[in-house]
């Protein structure tokens, strides 16, 4: 296995990716993308796009119909099949959901839940696990005290932080976060794009960041992909798409922020 070293280089590469459910159009058709450790890249589009079926397939939460993900140059699927291959590919991408209710054990405090897969994926114990634990919450601004409660004892806000905690823990090299600020507050979702932007620019971690908000797309990613009917249909840098549109859906989605001109306007909007 590559890449395990801390900064070791990440890439993750999907091609002629589709997902057919049963349905006559595929929810993802013929996608191709490459994401490294160096990626901080954007994916929007409307509800029911496609956005979320195309991140699970590439972490293996979702098998694909059609096509391949790799990762460092070893089919995604095979490496799943085995224990040792399953627990390097855990350590070094990570996923984040929107819904933190479900991901959590109600039964476990959430100290728990993040110390978990330091054990389990980098075989850290005790007192070197709970230092793991802190020092991470420390790097999301979130009081080491409020890990001693149960999930529904704290604020959706905060709950998602801990949910981006649990995956910070083992210092992923590339990070798929599946709409984590959507439901909250613009100014919790300010705090928190600001924390993921400066944590993946310093740790050197890879970020795919899924959301139907523009702005908050636009304030962290460097590149962005437009999803609409399971297809890509355009791709560049964030400046040149906010920019610069070429495709009548993409000035649709833009037009929702008639006013905002800029990525740096938008970046505003999305962080205040
Ligand atoms: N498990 C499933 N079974 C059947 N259809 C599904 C399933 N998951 C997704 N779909 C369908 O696939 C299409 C794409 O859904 P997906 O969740 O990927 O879109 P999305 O862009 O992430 O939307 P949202 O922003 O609402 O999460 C939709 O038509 C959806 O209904």
């Amino acid at each position: 296995m590559t890449g395990t070293g801390h900064d070791a280089y990440a890439e993750i590469v999907v091609e002629h990716l589709g997902k057919s459910f049963q349905r006559a159009v595929p929810a993802v058709n013929d996608i191709g993308l490459t994401v490294t450790s160096d990626s901080a890249i954007g994916i929007v589009g409307e509800s029911g796009s496609g956005k979320s079926t195309l991140v699970r397939m590439m972490c293996g939460l979702l098998s694909p119909s059609t096509g391949t993900v790799s990762y460092n140059g070893l089919g995604l699927h095979q490496m799943l099949s085995t224990r040792g291959g399953r627990r390097d590919f855990r350590r070094e991408v990570q996923y984040v959901a929107q819904d933190t209710t479900s991901s959590f054990d109600p039964r476990r405090t959430l100290r728990d839940a993040v110390r978990l897969p330091a054990m389990r994926l980098l075989g850290m114990e005790g007192v070197a696990a709970d230092a793991r634990v802190d020092e991470t919450l420390r790097s999301l601004e979130l009081d080491p005290s409020l890990a001693d409660r149960y999930p529904s004892e704290v604020s959706g806000g905060q709950r998602q932080r801990f949910s981006i905690a649990r995956a910070l823990v083992v210092k992923p090299r590339i990070l798929l976060c599946d709409e984590v600020v959507s439901a909250l507050d613009v100014s919790v979702q300010g705090a928190i794009l600001n924390m993921l932007r400066s944590y993946c620019e310093t740790e050197h971690c890879g970020l795919v960041f899924v959301s139907h908000g523009l702005p908050a797309t636009a304030f962290i990613a460097r590149d962005m992909l437009v999803m609409n009917n399971g297809v890509v249909i355009e791709q560049g840098t964030t400046d040149e798409i906010v920019e610069r549109p070429r495709d009548p859906y993409t000035i649709e989605l833009l037009d929702a922020y008639r006013g905002i001109e800029s990525v740096d306007e938008l970046a505003v909007a999305a962080a205040s």
